[in-house]
């Protein structure tokens, strides 16, 4: 019989997590008990799974991800800070490195938050990846009152709209659509971004296999790098989210860092029946 699991509740802005530490006992997590655990009235609820596990080329843990439809993801900033701030906190370390789908991630510690450097902005139309090849920087591809958006990949796939008022677009409605568009075989992240000045950015965002959260680290990192490929900004930005601000550095070697908080909630032990 499955026994009871302990678990950490975190959250980076409000995009909540539950960490599960799998790196003294192997975790087989099927997506159906993801999603038992992520639901927000009959498990825990979060919007991702991080299962820490044993590190595989040297770094301190290798980071599994799990979106809260079950699936797993090669990237998530939020996450990827709350889990630098467990390390520094586990180990004294004043740096962290973790090992994800999407490369060898480094955290930092800075001035309370944690700066997280998120590794490189993919740009080609093969590494976002689209059905076919299209111009990323002006993508011909429109949903409604959406058109012409840019398409990074941050380790995963977003694609960003600039608009006007970003509180006006029915994001409810068109973030599934986009999301499940043919043109993105695997799917994508959906971002509005609404230029408020100078270096500073509004982005909402639909996550794929999750729904609109109120923070998405990879997305700020895609919509930095977006709004500077447009001129619209310089490669340092502010970008306000639903949850708060997070700072974007997308630096000359192409690497993105992002800077925020990284927060704990409570502990807890997971009851069998979720696990299955
Ligand atoms: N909230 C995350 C992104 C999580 C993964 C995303 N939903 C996907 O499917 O790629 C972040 O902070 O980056």
């Amino acid at each position: 019989m499955t026994q009871p699991l302990p678990f950490l509740k975190m959250h980076g802005l409000g995009n909540d997590f539950v960490v599960l530490d799998a790196r003294g006992q192997a975790l087989e997590l099927s997506p159906a008990a993801a999603r038992r655990i992520a639901d927000r009235h009959r498990g825990v609820g979060c919007d991702q799974l991080l299962i820490l596990e044993p590190a595989r080329n040297g770094g301190d843990l290798y980071l599994k991800i799990l979106n809260a439809d079950g699936g797993e993801v090669g990237a998530c900033g939020n996450g990827t800070r709350c889990v630098a701030r467990l390390i520094f906190e586990e180990t004294g370390q004043a740096e962290a490195r973790i090992e994800t789908r999407a490369g060898l991630l480094t955290g930092v510690s800075t001035d309370g938050q944690v700066t997280v450097d998120m590794g490189p902005a993919h740009l080609d139309w093969q590494a976002i990846p689209l059905a076919r090849e299209l111009d990323t920087l002006h993508l011909d591809y429109a949903k409604g009152p959406l058109n012409d958006p840019v398409a990074v990949n941050m380790g995963n796939p977003h694609v960003l709209f600039f608009v006007a008022d970003a509180e006006a677009v029915d994001l409810e409605s068109l973030g599934p659509q986009i999301e499940t568009d043919p043109l993105f075989p695997e799917r994508v992240n959906v971002g509005l971004l609404q230029p408020l000045g100078g270096d500073h950015l509004r982005y909402r965002v639909w996550e794929r296999g999750v729904g609109i959260t109120v923070a998405c680290g990879s997305g700020a990192c895609a919509a930095g790098v977006a709004a500077a490929r447009r001129g619209l900004t310089g490669r340092q930005v502010r970008v306000t989210l639903d949850g708060g601000d997070l700072r974007i550095d997308w630096r000359d070697d192409n690497r993105v860092r992002m800077t925020g908080p990284a927060s704990k909630s409570f502990a807890g032990t997971l009851a069998p029946e979720l696990l299955g």
